[in-house]
């Protein structure tokens, strides 16, 4: 079980990057991956607090979890002699430089400007392989710095999307409990009462996660978190990834203009709910109070896509057995799955 020797969470947390990476004795210069919105938004802060405190920074900007990301960002780091990397953004570029570092056996620092997915703490990286994603093993970050301050200016959909990547433990994990009996394959009680619990947090709490609030953001940012060390417990995504991130990962794939990972997941959770028998309804009002999409208009993604994403859904990841079978859905089956929990009309 691998999780981060530290995790600061507050306003202004990003002032002591710099500060933390000596406490860890880190030696030698850094390489920062970031995005190209992120860069400005915190990036720059990053290499402003470590400069104070006697390292040089290299930046490599990403657009795409890719592996070819991936290589550049090990090029990028043998170029400059980097000795530690940071990933300071969202999901892609913090799973880029996570994946990079472990593959280099450098330390790695996770440094999230959005409470958009569960991935800032977690030991996981799911990168497009052969035009697929595919979840792959890599070492926990040393460190995870939020800044809440920054988090908090971040544009509310990211939070929202958030939320869909937390709630989408509870599918993921009936999915897990169904594989254990189908295939038998091994489940952490532990990884699973923490998956559990952290999406019944943002469940009971909906009512509370609102635009502006930074009591959204610490319960958001410390759900993320406990899902992250969820997966780490149990040495796999299985706890926070199931059929919901099939049809989300599949949606990425085919849809002209995919929407964010977390909403995607989220509208994947009512469907794969409903497929369970369990209260799907229950978990679209969550979703819908918070604030976050429900259906294919919006997530801006026309019906067609969305019942093909169902039907195929079960190609992603094969080895994780899941309420989608391994089977293509028959059409009206999917269209019936989307119709019945009001995701297309
Ligand atoms: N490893 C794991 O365990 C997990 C991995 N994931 C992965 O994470 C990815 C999803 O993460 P997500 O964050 O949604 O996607 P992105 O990294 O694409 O970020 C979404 C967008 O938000 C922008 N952004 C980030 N922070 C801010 C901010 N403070 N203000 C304004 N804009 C901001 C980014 O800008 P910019 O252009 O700068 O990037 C980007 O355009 C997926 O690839 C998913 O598979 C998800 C969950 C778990
Ligand atoms: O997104 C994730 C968990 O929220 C990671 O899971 P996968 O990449 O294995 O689907
Ligand atoms: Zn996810």
């Amino acid at each position: 079980m691998q999780l981060p020797r530290n995790v600061i969470a507050g306003p202004g947390a990003l002032e002591s990057v710099g500060p933390i990476c000596r406490s860890m004795r880190l030696k030698g210069r850094a390489l920062i991956v970031t995005g190209r919105n992120t860069k400005g938004i915190a990036g720059d802060a990053v290499a402003e607090s470590l400069s104070k405190n006697g390292y040089d920074a290299d930046f490599l900007i990403v657009e795409s979890a890719t592996m070819e990301n991936v290589e550049k960002a090990k090029r990028a780091a043998r170029d400059t002699n980097a000795e530690f990397l940071l990933g300071v953004g969202g999901g892609k570029a913090i799973d880029i430089a996570k994946l990079a570092s472990s593959q280099l056996d450098m330390y790695f620092i996770s440094v999230p400007t959005a409470a958009s997915h569960d991935g800032i703490a977690s030991s996981r990286a799911s990168i497009i392989q052969g035009g697929k994603s595919v979840s792959n093993q890599a070492e926990a970050p040393l460190c995870v710095i939020a800044d809440t301050g920054i988090i908090m200016k971040s544009p509310y959909r990211l939070l929202a999307a958030g939320c869909g990547d937390i709630i989408s433990n509870y599918t993921a994990v009936l999915d897990w409990r169904l594989a254990a009996r189908l295939r038998n394959v091994y489940i952490s009680e532990y990884s699973v009462a923490l998956s559990e619990m952290t999406a019944r947090m943002v469940l009971d709490y909906a009512h509370d996660i609102k635009p502006g609030l930074e009591e959204s953001v610490r319960l958001v940012v410390k759900a993320l978190i406990s899902s992250s060390v969820a997966m780490s417990i149990a040495g796999s995504s299985a706890p926070a990834s199931g059929s919901e991130h099939k049809f989300a990962h599949m949606l990425d794939q085919i849809a002209p203009k995919p929407a964010l990972h977390g909403e995607q997941c989220g509208v994947g959770t009512i469907m794969m709910m409903y497929l369970h028998g369990g209260d799907w309804q229950r978990i679209r009002d969550a979703l819908k109070t918070i604030g976050a999409p429900t259906t294919a208009k919006d997530l801006g993604i026309e019906d067609k896509y969305i019942v093909e994403a169902l039907i195929k859904a079960h190609t992603i990841r094969p080895e994780r057995y899941t309420i989608l079978g391994d089977k293509d859905l028959p059409h009206e089956a999917a269209v019936n799955i989307a119709r019945t929990t009001k995701v297309i009309e």
